[in-house]
């Protein structure tokens, strides 16, 4: 017999960057790699760099993530300020005037191994004229602004189908996340990288120089760096892939401000003429941002038109970021791997980045390398981060290419792009038959196609002829009644203030 070839364990894992790129890797690592004797983790920041500071609004997977790090949920909001999010509703993206939520979970019932959206559509053909959201316990909740949590081991309930995520403050989570890593015996070195060495003959890093010439080594290096990409981009020379021909916006302008407006357990996004505003509800204030193309608007107008559409005082100067669409074609070069904005950025509009730092750590875990560095294994860890990329992409540009607008040169561009083949495969299926479809455990699940689909105005070509099985007079009454229990269970759940109040999560009366 012979010995596996699994070359030898990594000892010493330097993270460079304590964004909240760097803070989650630092927390997920320092505990699923608990069981390597004598591992060391350090963690390099630098504080006159500081971070980007935003990134706020989350969506339903972080569970999976807060599960495995062993975080208490109501001590977790408590500390971030966080508020539940049961999904996005975006106003004005198909036309002024419109509206319509994405919410998290899914849509009524399937029945008959049938997906729910047949019979639905079936319904609207004999006359029946309810929304899609009448169908969503996440939709409905999250406009009253009402949380309770699922009931997935119940799916006779209602709330089996909810589904949630966090709306926090992004520099009170990685202090968190910052305590959990050093409590966990993560090291903290604060200084400015000033140099890279790499190995003469295999280009591997070998360690970085700080500004006090202090040297830190390192088996494996995580490029938490955000944009700058000091690791992989700068020193490793890794290619980016540029898709602002996609996703043209690329100025952001971030604004804090009090709490005011409607509150509703939702994230909103409203499309502006030349990109779209963020409003994100804390506990303690609102998050604001306004992403825009530079193309078609300058900063001051950007601004001006933030400052003029907040619900309550700003709290900070607006706070200016740069960016561009796309990807670092190998998030994983030698022995550097990218996480988080090194090694890509597709625009906030679904909350994707965080996620994306998530999918990367447990892809890591996947592929944990020894020092041995398997290619096959590399390439493979990108193949599938590729994958994500183009994924997101193609649910992003959804949003821009299925519009009315027509009022502004930026509407004109997005409505014009032709859709790239994924894209277009999925809206013609839905066109022509109903369907959706679903490949390769991508993130965004059918309910979240149907929503927005069904939001930006395309209309399916039929539905799912196999649904006969119950008549039309039966499919009218079977969705009245989800409806009913849709709506009655929302009734009865308490406020997300109520919620707060009594977990023990609340940090001031709303
Ligand atoms: C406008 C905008 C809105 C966003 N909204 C959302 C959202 O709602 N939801 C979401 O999921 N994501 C969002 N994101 C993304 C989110 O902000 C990022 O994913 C997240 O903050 C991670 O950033 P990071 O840690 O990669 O980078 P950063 O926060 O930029 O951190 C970089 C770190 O590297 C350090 N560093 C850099 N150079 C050096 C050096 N030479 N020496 C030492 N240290 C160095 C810095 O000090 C810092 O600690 C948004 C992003 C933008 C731009």
């Amino acid at each position: 017999m012979t010995a596996a070839k699994t070359g030898k364990p990594i000892q010493s894992i330097t993270i460079v960057g304590g964004g909240t790129a760097g803070w989650m890797t630092a927390a997920a690592l320092s505990r699923l790699l608990s069981g390597i004797p004598g591992l060391s983790i350090k963690l390099i920041e630098s504080e006159a760099i500081g971070t980007v500071g935003v990134g706020e609004a989350t969506i339903p997977q972080i569970n999976s993530f807060n599960t495995l790090l062993g975080i208490n949920e109501h001590e977790f909001v408590r500390e971030t300020h966080a508020t539940y999010k049961l999904g996005i509703e975006f106003v004005d993206w198909t036309r002024l005037g419109h509206s319509y939520v994405h919410p998290f979970g899914s849509f009524g019932l399937d029945m008959y191994g049938i997906e729910f959206h047949h019979y639905w559509h079936r319904g609207l053909a004999a006359g029946d004229s309810s929304g899609l959201n009448d169908y969503s316990i996440s939709g409905m909740a999250g406009k009253l602004d009402k949380f309770m949590h699922p009931q997935h081991n119940n799916p006779k309930s209602a709330l089996s189908k909810l589904g949630y995520a966090f709306q926090f403050d992004a520099g009170l989570y990685a202090k968190y996340l910052r305590r959990m890593a050093e409590t966990a015996g993560v090291e903290r070195i604060e200084g400015k990288i000033v140099h890279v060495a790499q190995h003469s003959d295999t280009g591997f890093v070998t360690h970085v120089k700080l500004d006090d010439e202090t040297e830190i080594g390192g088996e494996l290096f995580i490029d938490c760096t955000g944009f700058r990409s000091l690791l992989l981009g700068e020193v490793l020379g890794v290619g980016f892939e540029d898709w602002s021909k996609w996703l043209p916006c690329d100025r952001a302008v971030a604004i804090p401000c009090s709490l005011g407006g409607k509150n509703e357990a939702l994230t909103r996004s409203t499309a502006r003429p030349a990109g779209w505003q963020w409003r994100i509800p804390l506990q303690h204030r609102l998050g604001n941002g306004h992403v825009y193309s530079s193309a078609h608007m300058s900063q001051d107008e950007a601004t001006d038109l933030l400052v003029a559409n907040l619900d309550g005082a700003p709290l900070a100067d607006p706070n200016h970021l740069r960016f561009t669409a796309g990807y670092r074609h190998k998030a994983w070069d030698k022995n550097v791997v990218a996480l988080g904005l090194s090694a890509g950025f597709l625009e906030p509009l679904e909350s994707t980045t965080i996620h994306m730092v998530q999918t990367g750590i447990a892809r890591l875990m996947t592929f944990f390398p020894t020092t041995d560095f398997s290619a096959p294994e590399i390439a493979h860890f990108n193949k599938q981060n590729v994958q994500d990329y183009v994924d997101i992409r193609d649910f992003l540009l959804l949003h821009y290419t299925a519009t009315e607008r027509d009022d502004s040169e930026f509407w004109n561009y997005c409505r014009n792009l032709e859709p790239p083949s994924g894209l277009a495969d999925k809206l013609e299926m839905f066109r022509s038959s109903g369907r959706i479809i679903r490949e390769h455990n991508e993130l965004f699940t059918e309910a979240s196609w149907l929503a927005v689909m069904t939001g930006q105005g395309i209309k399916p070509g039929g539905w799912n002829t196999a649904n006969s099985v119950i008549d039309d007079a039966e499919t009218l009454k079977r969705l009245a009644h989800i409806r009913h229990v849709v709506s009655s269970t929302v009734q009865q759940m308490p406020s997300q203030a109520e919620f707060l109040a009594a977990n023990g999560s609340a940090i001031a009366a709303r």
